[in-house]
Order: C-alpha cells, then structure tokens, then sequence
C-alpha cells in the first residue's frame, strides 16, 4: 500500500528538497504538494516528474495563513484520500527581517559567537502584520493553520492499526524568552518568527501528549541555516554571494551551516524512516552537516514545559472555536 505524504510549503526551499529526496528514498509513495500558488505548485511538480518520471504526485491548494483556506482544503483531502500517513508541516514565512548589526558585531567578540551562528539568537527582528481572520500573520501561518489543518484531518490521522506522523520545520532559533502564554500571537514584540518556532515546538509536545494513544505522533525539526527564499530576504542576493566562502568556512566551527536544501531536509527524511513510537517528544532533531559535508542527525532537548505546552494547547482550541463560530456566522449570513 502507498503511503500517503502530504507536505505545505512544498514549491521551493527545503520542503522541495524534501519531496524530491523522499522520492528517492521511498518509490511506494503518493506526495500531495500542498502550496498557496498554483503555478509554482504545478513548477515544482514538473520539476520532480523530470527527475523521478514516475512518481505519483498530486496537487493541493492551500494557504495556511487563512482559515478559510485551510478547511477549503481540509475538506478536498478527506474527499481525496482514507488516511494520511504523514503531514510534513513545513511551510513558513519571516517578514520583513531586519538584521541588527550592533549586536551582530558585539557577538562576533563574545564567546557566544558560535552560538550566535547557529541560532540567530537577537539578530534578527520582523515586522508583523494582523491578517483577514485577525490574527497575527506569522503566528497564523507558522503555527495556527497548521493546527487546524491537524485537527480537521484527526479522522485520516487516527485511524485503528496504523501510525502516523507530523513533522514540524521549526528552527533552532525558536527561544523561550520570545514566546509568552500571554501574547502568544506576539502582536505586542519584533521577533514573531522566534515565538511561532517555539510555539510550534510547544505545540508538537501537547499534540504527543493528546494524540500518542491513538497512534499519531509530532517531532520537530531544524533545517540549520540553509540558502533559500526565507534567508534570501534578510539580505540581498549578492552579500550572500560575497560572503558564501565565509560561510563555508564557518562549517567547520559550527554544525548548522547546512546551507543547501538538500542538506537541511537530512532530519525531515531520517524521521520518515524512524519507527514514530521510539522517538523523543522532548527532542528537536537537526540537520547538521561538518565540515567536510557529511550529513547527520543531531537531537537536542528542548527548553519546554509540560504545563506551558498544555496552557497552550487550550488557547488555540478556545480561538479555534471563536474563529469556527466566526466562519459560520460568515457563512450563514451568505446563505
Ligand atoms: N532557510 C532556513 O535557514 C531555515 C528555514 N526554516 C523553516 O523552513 C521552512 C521552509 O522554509 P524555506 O524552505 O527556508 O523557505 P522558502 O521561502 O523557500 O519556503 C517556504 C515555503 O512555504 C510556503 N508558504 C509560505 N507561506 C505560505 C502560506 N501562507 N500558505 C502556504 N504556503 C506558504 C512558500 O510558498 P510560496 O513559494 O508561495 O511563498 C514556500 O513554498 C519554514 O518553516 C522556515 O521557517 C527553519 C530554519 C532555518
Ligand atoms: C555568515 C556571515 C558572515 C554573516 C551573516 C550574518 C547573519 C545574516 C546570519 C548569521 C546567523 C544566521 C541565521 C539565520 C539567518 C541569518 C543569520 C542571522 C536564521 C535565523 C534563519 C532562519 C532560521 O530559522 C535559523 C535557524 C537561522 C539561524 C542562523
């Protein structure tokens, strides 16, 4: 039987790697390329076919930042398809990053430049904006539409005598002091992408916790730091050009610099061949490449609490009710 893989954010950047080294590993497999465009969509299925010509590869519309979108799309998976084997949950987005360069250059004299390197930590600072549902955008799309999509599909994720597996792209730049129980959508800071990786993170540990005893299992991931249309926006094209040899050079004092999407795909596919049931809840598994450009897995704890992760399980299921209600109201006033 193929096992059915859905993956958003599937047209460019990793999660197109990510499809095109799954084809590889496993031929017995349907991909449903879940994008927001439908031409990069249809390009990137073109793309795979040439390199794996008979690869059986649909298409699904999707932009996980609005609702609307993502139940639209919930609906057309459960008309397509019994079950789901695994959900590579994977598309994301950081506006406007601005880099600050004071405390990039104070860092690169500190002895948490390594640190510094691998994470992002502090350096980076977005510009948000609240969408037509009302929600924070990253917040939205990163994490909440995600979630829904999560739960419509519980039927064709839960199914008796199987398992199945959600894998989060978080980032090792998702840190404790960004996120707050308090403004998780983080209307009120600059680092919302920070805050939406570790909410994702706290999301996957409460998912484990709901969702384990009926056979669906979540892990997060780190790509590292990996070239593509996310890092292009920090910086324009050609500094990254100029600085490319640096960068290679800095792969031999730190893991993270997988730089290209195949590399940082490395824990999305070893997790695709993990049995779900021995996996770590608690762990953030890393695509990590040395030096010399070997490929491995690295899992590292992660700084999260049961009770923040429960806390905040309940406040995405008390919004998505207000927003169900929302939609329906919407849609019985077009009736
Ligand atoms: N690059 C890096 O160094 C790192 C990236 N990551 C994470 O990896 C993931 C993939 O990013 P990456 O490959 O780097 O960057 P890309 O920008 O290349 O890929 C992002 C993908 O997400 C899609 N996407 C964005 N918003 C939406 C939306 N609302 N609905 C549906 N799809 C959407 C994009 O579609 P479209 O083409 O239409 O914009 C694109 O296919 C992200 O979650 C990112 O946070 C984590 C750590 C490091
Ligand atoms: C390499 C040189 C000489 C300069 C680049 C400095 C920064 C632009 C760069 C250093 C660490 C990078 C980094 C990210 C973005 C670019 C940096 C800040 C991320 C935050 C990108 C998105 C992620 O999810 C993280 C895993 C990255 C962590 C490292």
């Amino acid at each position: 039987m193929k096992r059915i893989v859905l993956v958003t954010g599937a047209n460019s950047g990793i999660g197109l790697a990510l499809c095109e080294r799954l084809l590889t590993t496993d031929s017995e497999i349907h991909l449903c390329l879940a994008c927001r465009n439908t031409q990069r969509a249809m390009a990137a299925r073109s793309a795979l076919l040439h390199s794996h010509p008979e690869a059986d590869i649909s298409l699904l519309k999707v932009d996980v930042g609005d609702m609307n979108s993502v139940l639209e799309a919930a609906k057309e998976i459960k008309k397509r398809y019994s079950r789901l084997d695994y959900i590579y949950l994977n598309a994301g987005i950081m506006p406007n990053p601005q880099l600050n360069l004071k405390v990039f250059v104070k860092g690169l004299f500190s002895r948490k430049v390594v640190r510094m390197f691998a994470t992002g930590e502090g350096l980076l600072t977005q510009e948000d904006h609240v969408n037509a549902n009302g929600l924070q955008k990253v917040f939205a799309t990163n994490v909440f539409g995600h979630f829904i999509l999560i739960k419509e599909l519980e039927p064709l994720l839960c199914c008796p005598s199987m398992t199945s597996q959600l894998i989060w792209t978080s980032s090792s730049n998702a840190h404790k002091s960004a996120f707050s129980l308090d403004d998780y959508q983080h209307s009120q800071g600059i680092e919302s992408y920070s805050s939406s990786k570790y909410a994702s993170d706290l999301l996957s540990l409460a998912l484990n916790r709901q969702f384990n005893r009926r056979g669906l299992y979540s892990s997060v991931t780190c790509p590292g730091l990996v070239m593509t249309n996310l890092t292009y926006g920090i910086l324009p094209s050609f500094f990254w050009t100029l600085i490319m040899p640096i960068m290679f050079l800095i792969r031999f004092f730190t893991n993270s610099f997988t730089l290209t999407p195949y590399n940082g795909a490395e824990a999305l596919v070893w997790l695709y061949k993990q049995n779900p049931e021995s996996l770590d809840p608690r762990a953030k598994y890393h695509s990590c490449t040395s030096g010399l450009g070997n490929n491995y897995v690295n899992p590292k704890k992660m700084d999260l609490r049961e009770d923040t992760a429960e806390a905040f399980y309940k406040q995405l299921l008390e919004l998505e009710h207000k927003l169900r209600q929302k939609v329906g109201v919407a849609e019985e006033a077009i009736k």
